[in-house]
């Protein structure tokens, strides 16, 4: 097959003209596609295979909807912020319909067809519109809309890309009360009047900070004793206090023990802690479990229920003989970000290359930055960018760690219209070898200035290298001289 070969898409599986693909995937999402596209780059033959919008959950339900209903507030802030900017400005609320608007545009009015359809089709893989299992060793069966199914033969590799989905607490009385999905909460059409959020991690917080800005009083429940919990301990509480100062009621330490709907617009709520609320509308935020339910695990005796799948370091799936089954993205749990499900997509297809013997793009066909260089940035406000291991994780390596902060003070960070009080970075620092391990920055706009602390320590570099690296002046990026300062150089 040649590279510039554009793909094919069928809506129903008695449209395939083909039934055996060098590699199948199951799922479209950026783990699925990103996959097919590097192994059709090489030459091989794709086929990806999804039940619901091609594309997955980042573009139409989570990562582009959320930072989408996210940014328009974010922006009037910061113009908020500066003096000149801020007197132009005549009402300091955003319009909430022009958001939700601005929204549907950013996610292709919820229609594959008009980004995700061509995209896909451009990388030279085929799309297949169905519902995918596996049938035995390097077999997939699809069903379509339409009922037919087909079985389909993998000459190389099948990939399990399937995700993740909303964990449901058991408490009594959620489930009927047909609360908010993090789907519901990125798609709405309208903002309620009260919205009590369940989890306070990463996208309980995210949509704590949305929601709060288009007027909507938000409790934010979490069942551990801070917010964020996966962080540094001063990066949640800094987030905490700011939730507060935006008017979120953050609720830690606290669960929910009765959930009641009483009308369309009322639920009534109990916490372990004694409290009571009446909010419009639920969200639930308290984790995921892996798409790994009716895919036919049992196939290849591994158990289909929701657990994630066990892979090694090239994304092969453990206890299957024959270097054909990989399971990347949400659904084996590694580092369940976008950015990490590309780069999953990029490494198993160097992987598949190496076993057929040809030439892979990639240097290493294992997937090592899971383990100690995985980034991620929570987009509240303050943003909290994180990359690598926290001083918790190095401590439970066994790693003898020296832990450094400063504030994010630098003369970029004034101009940007930063208060000198807000903002905090933090470095881990191997003891031994001087190395830099994981990072924290707390600030505005910091997401766009973690990838260097990334690149330093895929690099392996050390605080006397790190000295060299010079940021130019007047950045928000001169806080990696505060961080050198404070380590005494
Ligand atoms: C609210 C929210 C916000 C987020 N924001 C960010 C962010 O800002 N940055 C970030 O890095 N990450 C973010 N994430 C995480 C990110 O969305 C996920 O890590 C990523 O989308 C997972 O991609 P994936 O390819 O593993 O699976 P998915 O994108 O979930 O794709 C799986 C696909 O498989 C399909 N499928 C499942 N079963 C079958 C089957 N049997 N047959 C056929 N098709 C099937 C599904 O329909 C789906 O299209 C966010 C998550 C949420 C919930
Ligand atoms: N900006 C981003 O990169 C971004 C944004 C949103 C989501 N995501 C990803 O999506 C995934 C899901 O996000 P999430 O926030 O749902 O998961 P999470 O694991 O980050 O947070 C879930 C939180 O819910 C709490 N919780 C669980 N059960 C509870 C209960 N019964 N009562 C109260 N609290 C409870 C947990 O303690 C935890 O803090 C994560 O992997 C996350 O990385 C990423």
């Amino acid at each position: 097959m040649d590279s510039t070969r554009q793909g094919s898409i069928y809506n129903n599986t008695s449209d395939l003209q083909n039934g055996s693909y060098d590699v199948l995937c199951i799922g479209s999402g950026w783990a699925g596609r990103s996959l097919a596209a590097k192994v059709a780059r090489e030459g091989l033959t794709a086929l990806v295979v999804d039940e619901d919008l091609i594309g997955g959950e980042c573009p139409f339900y989570a990562c582009i909807p959320s930072k989408a209903l996210l940014r328009s507030s974010e922006a009037l802030d910061a113009a908020f912020a500066v003096d000149g900017a801020k007197q132009r400005i005549t009402n300091p609320k955003v319009d909430v319909a022009a958001v939700f608007q601005r929204r549907d545009m950013l996610v292709s009015n919820y229609d594959d067809n008009q980004v995700l359809v061509p995209m896909v089709l451009k990388s030279g893989v085929d799309l297949l519109r169905g519902r995918g299992k596996l049938a035995g060793e390097k077999k997939v069966e699809v069903t379509s809309a339409d009922g037919k199914s087909i079985i389909l033969e993998a000459r190389t590799a099948v990939a399990l890309c399937t995700g993740s989905s909303p964990k449901i607490p058991d408490i009594p009385g959620l489930a009927q009360c047909n609360p908010w999905s993090p789907r519901d909460a990125t798609g709405a059409k309208h903002a309620p009047e009260t919205l009590l959020i369940l989890g306070a991690g990463v996208a309980g917080c995210e949509m704590a900070t949305a929601y709060t800005h288009f007027g909507t009083k938000v409790i934010l429940v979490g069942s551990s004793d801070r917010i964020l919990p996966k962080v540094e301990k001063k990066a949640g509480d800094i987030v905490k206090q700011a939730l507060q100062n935006q008017h979120v009621e953050v609720l830690p330490e606290t669960k929910l023990t009765n959930v009641e709907r009483v009308d369309s617009d009322t639920i009534n709520v109990k916490t372990s802690t004694g409290q009571s609320f009446q909010v419009s509308q639920i969200l639930v935020a308290a984790g995921r479990h892996a798409n790994t339910k009716g895919i036919g695990l049992e196939a290849v005796n591994l158990p289909g229920d929701g657990s994630l799948i066990n892979v090694d370091d090239s994304l092969l799936v453990q206890g299957v003989p024959g270097k054909w089954l990989y399971a990347l993205g949400d659904i084996n749990g590694r580092a369940p970000l976008t950015h990490m499900c590309k780069y999953h997509g990029r490494i198993a297809a160097s992987a598949i290359l190496k076993n057929l013997g040809k030439e892979a793009p990639l240097a290493h066909s294992a997937a090592i930055a899971d383990h100690h260089a995985t980034p991620s940035v929570v987009f509240t406000w303050p943003q909290v960018a994180t990359v690598g291991l926290t001083q918790d994780e190095a401590a439970r390596k066994g790693i003898k760690a020296k832990f450094i902060e400063s504030s994010l003070f630098t003369v970029g960070s004034l101009i940007h219209g930063i208060p000198p009080d807000e903002g905090w970075a933090s470095w881990v620092i191997d003891e031994e070898s001087q190395r830099l391990l994981g990072m924290t920055l707390v600030g505005r706009d910091v997401g766009e200035i973690i990838h260097a602390a990334t690149v330093a320590i895929v690099g392996g570099l050390t605080l006397q290298q790190l000295a060299h690296a010079i940021p130019s002046f007047p950045t928000i990026s001169e806080v990696f001289l505060n961080l050198l300062e404070s380590a005494g150089f």
